[in-house]
C-alpha cells in the first residue's frame, strides 16, 4: 500500500525533476483608485444600476420566481436530479445539471433562493444576508467560476469593482489595506515589515504559484477519472503542483519563509477571515485562491446586492426547462433498496428523481434526512476530521451618511488589542459598507453597515424569549460600541435601522445545523485531502455546498456546485464514463480521505 509519506515524497520529486514555470502573475496594472471610483459612480451605472426595483430582465423578483418556479411542479413526474436546497452551491449544480439537458427539479425551504447568499429588505435598505465579499466574479481566467454559472445560463450581472478586498486594523495599530493592485498591497506590506521583504515576497509567490496552476485548468470533477487524467495529460506540471499542494497548510508554508511573529498573525488573519481558522489549519490551496484572485480578477460587487446572483440563476434555471419549488421543506431522503429514489416534504408531497443531491450541510443530510439506524463510515470519518465551524451574531444597519469618514473602504476587519483573540467567540469584528461602491441598496443619505462576529449556538441556549432579546441587544451594543471607538465616532447616534441575527437565526432561516458556516478541522489538518467531493456512500445521493471539497466560501461552494454536476452527468449518461474505472478511483479517494 502506498504511504501517504511516500506518495509526498514522490510527488516532491517530480515536482522538483521538471521545472515549475514561474508564477505569470502577479499582474502590474496602471488601474487607479480615483478612477475607479469616478467610473463607480458615473451618471451612466447610476441610471443602470437603481438597485432592486430595477434589476436586469433576466432576473427575477422574488415573487415572481415564487409564481413561475414554484407551484407547477408535479408529484407524479420523474426528475434527472432532485436538488435539495437552493444556496449558492445547490443553484450552481442545478443549472449545471439543466443546461447539459437533464430535468431537475430544486426544493426550497424558504420563500426565495440563495440561502446565505440570499438578501432581504427593509424600509428602502436591501442587506446581503452574507457575505459581500465576492471572489470569483471577474471577466478573467479559468477561475471566475460566479461568472461562468451565470453564463451558462446566459446571464450576466453588472459589477462593481472594490479598489481594497479588506481593510486590516489589527493589535499594535497595524493598518493594512487589501489593495486590488497587488503591488500596492505587497509595498504596504513590505513598509510594515521591511526587515521580512524577501519572506513576504516568497509566501505569496508560493501562492501564485499555485493559483496559476488552478487558473489553467478546466474545472470539472475530481471525482470524475477520465476528465482527471486527461487534465493530467494537458498539463501534467500544473496538476502535480496542485497535488503536491493539496495536503499542505498555508500556516506551515509561510513559517519556511517568515519568522517575524507578528507577521505570521497578520498571514493568521488573512485566512482566518475566509476559513474562520488560523493559517496553520488553511488548506494552502483554498489560502492561494483567496489571495490571489483578489489581484487577479479583483473583488467585485453585483449591482444591486448579493441577492442578484441567486436570483439571476433562479431565473436562468427555469428558463432551461427545469423548476425551483419554494416554501418546499424537505423532511425525508426516500431510499428504495439502499438507493435515493426522492423525497418527502413536511407536508407529505413526495417527488422522485433518478439521482438526489442535498445542498444541506452533511450534518443535516446524514443526521436529519436520511432516516438510517446508522450513519455511513465515510460520514463518520468526516465528522471525525471536521466539526461543524462557529456561525455568526450579525449586525445589519442603516446608518447616516455622516459617520462615515471619506475614503472609507468597503471591507474591515477588526482585531482590537490582542492576537489572541483571533479565533475566541466575539473577539473579532467584520464589517462590510456596500454602500460605499452601490449607493442603490439604501434611501439617499445613508448607509449600510453589516456587522458579524463568530458566535456559537451553546451561547444561546436555555434562554427565555425575553432574556433572548436582552442578550441581543446587549451584545450587539458592546460590539457597536467597539466599532465607536475605533474607527466610527458618532455610530449609535446614526443608526435608523437595526437587526440582530444569531447562530438561532442561521440555523432557523438557512436551516443550518447549529447555524454553522461549513466545516472546520478539528486538528491540523492534511490540507484538503480529508474532505469529501460529492459521490456519498448511498448509491444516488450527492452533496453539494460548503460541506464538500474545497470547503467554505461562496466560490468554493460554487466550484463544487460544477463538480457535482459532472459527477452526477456522467452517471445519468448525459458526460463521458468509465463505471469499472470510475469504482476502482472512488475506492482511490476514498482510502486518500482514511490518511487526512
Ligand atoms: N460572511 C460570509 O462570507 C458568508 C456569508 C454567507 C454565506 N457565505 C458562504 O456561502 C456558503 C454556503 O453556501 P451553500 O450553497 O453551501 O449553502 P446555503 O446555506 O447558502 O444554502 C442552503 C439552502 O438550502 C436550503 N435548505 C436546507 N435544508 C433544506 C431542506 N431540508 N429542504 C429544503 N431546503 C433546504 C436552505 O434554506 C438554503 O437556502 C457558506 O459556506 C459561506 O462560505 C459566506
Ligand atoms: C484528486 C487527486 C488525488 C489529485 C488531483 C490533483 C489536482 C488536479 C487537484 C486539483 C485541485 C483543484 C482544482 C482545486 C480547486 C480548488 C478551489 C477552486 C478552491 C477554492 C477555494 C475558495 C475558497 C476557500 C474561498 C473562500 C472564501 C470565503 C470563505 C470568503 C469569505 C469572505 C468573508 C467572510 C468576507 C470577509 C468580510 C469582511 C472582512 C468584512
Amino acid at each position: 500500500m502506498l504511504h501517504f509519506s511516500g506518495l509526498r515524497a514522490m510527488l516532491s520529486l517530480s515536482l522538483n525533476s521538471s521545472s515549475v514555470s514561474p508564477p505569470k502573475f502577479p499582474p502590474h496594472s496602471s488601474f487607479s483608485r480615483r478612477s475607479m471610483r469616478s467610473w463607480i459612480r458615473s451618471p451612466c451605472l447610476r441610471r443602470k444600476n437603481l438597485g432592486f426595483w430595477s434589476w436586469p430582465k433576466a432576473v427575477l423578483s422574488a415573487e415572481r420566481a415564487v409564481e413561475n418556479g414554484g407551484g407547477k411542479a408535479e408529484e407524479a413526474e420523474e426528475y434527472d436530479a432532485i436538488v435539495i436546497g437552493s444556496g449558492i452551491g445547490g443553484l450552481v449544480a442545478a443549472t449545471q445539471l439543466a443546461v447539459k439537458g437533464a430535468r431537475v427539479l430544486v426544493l426550497e425551504k424558504y420563500v426565495i433562493p440563495g440561502g446565505s447568499s440570499g438578501f432581504y429588505q427593509r424600509d428602502g435598505f436591501t442587506f446581503d444576508v452574507g457575505s459581500s465579499v465576492m471572489f470569483g466574479f471577474s471577466e478573467k481566467g479559468n477561475l471566475n467560476l460566479i461568472t461562468q454559472a451565470l453564463e451558462a445560463v446566459d446571464c450576466k450581472l453588472q459589477v462593481i469593482p472594490d479598489p481594497t478586498t479588506v481593510h486590516f486594523h489589527l493589535p499594535d495599530n497595524l493598518s493594512v489595506r487589501v489593495h486590488r493592485e497587488y503591488d500596492m498591497f505587497i509595498s504596504e506590506l513590505v513598509n510594515h515589515f521591511p526587515h521580512e521583504k524577501e519572506g513576504i515576497h516568497r509566501f505569496y509567490n508560493e501562492c501564485w504559484k499555485i493559483f496559476n496552476s488552478l487558473n489553467s485548468l478546466e474545472l470539472k470533477s475530481l471525482e470524475e477519472p477520465i476528465y482527471l487524467f486527461g487534465q493530467f495529460f494537458k498539463k501534467p506540471v500544473e496538476c502535480l503542483t496542485l497535488a503536491f499542494y493539496l495536503p499542505q497548510n498555508a500556516g506551515d508554508i509561510a513559517r519556511k519563509f517568515i519568522k517575524d511573529p507578528q507577521l505570521l498573525s497578520f498571514i493568521d488573519a488573512e485566512c482566518f477571515i475566509v476559513s474562520t481558522v488560523n493559517a496553520l489549519h488553511t488548506p494552502m490551496i483554498n489560502a492561494s485562491m483567496v489571495l490571489c484572485d483578489r489581484h487577479f480578477g479583483g473583488i467585485n460587487y453585483p449591482v444591486g446586492g448579493v441577492g442578484g446572483i441567486a436570483k439571476a440563476l433562479a431565473n436562468g434555471l427555469v428558463n432551461k426547462g427545469s423548476k425551483l419549488l419554494y416554501k418546499a421543506n424537505v423532511t425525508n431522503i426516500v431510499l428504495k433498496d439502499g438507493k435515493a429514489v426522492g423525497v418527502r416534504l413536511s407536508d407529505g408531497r413526495e417527488f422522485f428523481a433518478k439521482t438526489v443531491i442535498s445542498n444541506a450541510t452533511r450534518w443535516d443530510t446524514f443526521g436529519k434526512l436520511l432516516k438510517v439506524d446508522d450513519i455511513p463510515q465515510e460520514e463518520k470519518n468526516f465528522q471525525k476530521i471536521y466539526l461543524k465551524a462557529p456561525s455568526f451574531l450579525s449586525i445589519h444597519m442603516g446608518v447616516k451618511a455622516f459617520v462615515l469618514p471619506p475614503d472609507t473602504d468597503c471591507h474591515h476587519f477588526i482585531l482590537e488589542d490582542n492576537w489572541d483573540k483571533l479565533e475566541m467567540p466575539y473577539g473579532s469584528i467584520f464589517l462590510s459598507i456596500p454602500t460605499v461602491l452601490d449607493p442603490s441598496l439604501t434611501p439617499e443619505g445613508h448607509h449600510i453597515f453589516h456587522i458579524f462576529t463568530t458566535s456559537s449556538l451553546e451561547d444561546w441556549q436555555g434562554l427565555s424569549r425575553k432574556e433572548y432579546e436582552e442578550k441581543k441587544e446587549l451584545v450587539a451594543d458592546e460590539i457597536i460600541t467597539r466599532l465607536e471607538k475605533k474607527l466610527f465616532p458618532g455610530l449609535k447616534d446614526s443608526i435608523v435601522l437595526k437587526e440582530v441575527g444569531t447562530p438561532k437565526t442561521h440555523r432557523r432561516f438557512l436551516a443550518r445545523d447549529s447555524g454553522t458556516y461549513g466545516p472546520m478541522p478539528r486538528n491540523v489538518p492534511k490540507g484538503l485531502l480529508g474532505m469529501p467531493f460529492n459521490t456519498t456512500a448511498i448509491n444516488g445521493l450527492y452533496c453539494v455546498g460548503d460541506s464538500c471539497f474545497p470547503g467554505q466560501g461562496v466560490i468554493a461552494v460554487a466550484f463544487s456546485g460544477i463538480m457535482c454536476a459532472h459527477r452526477v452527468a456522467a452517471d445519468l449518461g448525459l458526460e463521458k464514463r468509465a463505471p469499472v474505472l470510475d469504482a476502482a478511483f472512488l475506492r482511490f479517494l476514498g482510502w486518500l480521505r482514511t490518511i487526512a
